[in-house]
């Protein structure tokens, strides 16, 4: 595992997309110096660029990360930066603030545990309504600023995503989540069309519920997006999985500040998961179910710094906490 303040020696002369050398601090640049650096960041994204055209990346867009217009300009910039770096983009996208929002208008109480909601029935058709509704709507009208790009779906559109009832174990003790799914199924014959024509699809996490038979029950499920994105990018075989969230990265010592994880192995992620609490729980499960499912790198990186997408995809350091394949030493 290695943190901003123990940079690995191992890090050291890795290939494009693996690296994390720790930058100096930079000296202000003003004039020539400035137009340089501008060339430099250009260039600087080549390799990047030649490695990841023609790939496929999750992209799981948080809550608390867009609640703010500037950020969601700036998210929707990037994305379209990418479609048009050759990359297929597809985004994931959550809404737990936005629904909290809707449920308190409405008077409705809900509770997380274990960094998911509770959902009840009245809670589940806000949920939908909020997400497919309104969360999407807004992500694919700044998408859409850019050019015919973005298309919406829910994980019940094309049956896309198929879930089953989860619970939970919160401190041992097994709690009943409600109507919250765990994604059995992806089929991703409708986000394959849609790459093959250019698009960029925009997934809100809906999912039919189905039985032990694999039939439909008529319900639907509310899953957590990181899950879903999780399980997206491992039926797409991704290159990449980005979750945008508002914090920095994964904290070691969380809420110590200092304890910043710029990289670790999934077999080291595996050892620590128990520890982890609230929102970072489930997604960090899905940084782990991404890695463990073949993707090569999953990512953490901080919403609330405009176009830190971009530094993660087209930097040699990147950004946040990244999650890579590798076997536990101890
Ligand atoms: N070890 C940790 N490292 C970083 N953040 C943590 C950690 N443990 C808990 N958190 C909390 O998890 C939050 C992110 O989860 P959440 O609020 O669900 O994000 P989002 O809305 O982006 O899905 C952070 O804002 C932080 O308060
Ligand atoms: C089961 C569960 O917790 N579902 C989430 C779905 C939205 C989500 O995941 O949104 P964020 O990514 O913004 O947290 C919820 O109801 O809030």
């Amino acid at each position: 595992m290695s943190s901003t303040q123990q940079p690995s020696p191992s890090k050291t002369g890795e290939q494009p997309g693996t690296g994390r050398p720790a930058s100096p601090p930079m000296p202000e640049p003003t004039g020539m110096d400035l137009a340089q650096r501008k060339a430099e960041a250009l260039i600087e994204a080549l390799p990047w660029i030649q490695r990841f055209a023609g790939t496929t990346m999750v992209i799981k867009y948080g809550g608390n990360a867009m609640v703010n217009d500037g950020l969601r300009r700036a998210f929707a910039e990037d994305i379209v930066f990418l479609r048009h770096a050759g990359i297929n983009p597809v985004v994931v996208h959550g809404g737990g603030p936005q629904i909290n929002a809707m449920l308190d208008k409405l008077g409705i109480e809900s509770e997380f545990r274990g960094g998911l909601r509770v959902t009840t029935p009245q809670a589940m058709d806000v949920v939908r309504m909020v997400l497919t509704g309104q969360v999407q709507r807004d992500l694919i009208g700044l998408i859409n600023s850019h050019g015919p790009y973005a298309v919406g779906l829910s994980g019940e559109d094309g049956a896309t995503l198929q879930a089953v009832r989860a619970g939970t174990t919160v401190d041992g003790i097994e709690v009943d989540l409600g109507l919250v799914g765990e994604v059995t199924a992806v089929r991703t014959d409708q986000i394959d069309n849609l790459l093959a024509a250019q698009m960029i699809p925009v997934l809100s996490t809906v999912a039919p519920e189905v039985g032990a038979d694999g039939e439909p029950t008529g319900a639907v499920l509310n899953v957590n997006a990181d899950t879903a994105a999780a399980a997206l990018a491992a039926a797409l075989g991704a290159s990449k999985l980005v979750i945008l969230t508002d914090v920095e990265g994964l904290y070691a010592a969380w809420p110590d500040k200092s304890s910043l994880i710029s990289s670790l192995t999934n077999d080291e992620l595996r050892r620590m998961l128990p520890s982890l609490v609230s929102g970072m729980i489930p997604k960090m499960r899905a940084c782990l179910a991404a890695v463990d499912a073949g993707v090569s790198r999953a990512h953490i990186v901080d919403g609330r710094q405009p176009h830190s997408m971009l530094l993660e995809v087209f930097t040699t350091a990147g950004v946040g906490t990244q999650v890579v394949p590798g076997k536990d030493e101890k």
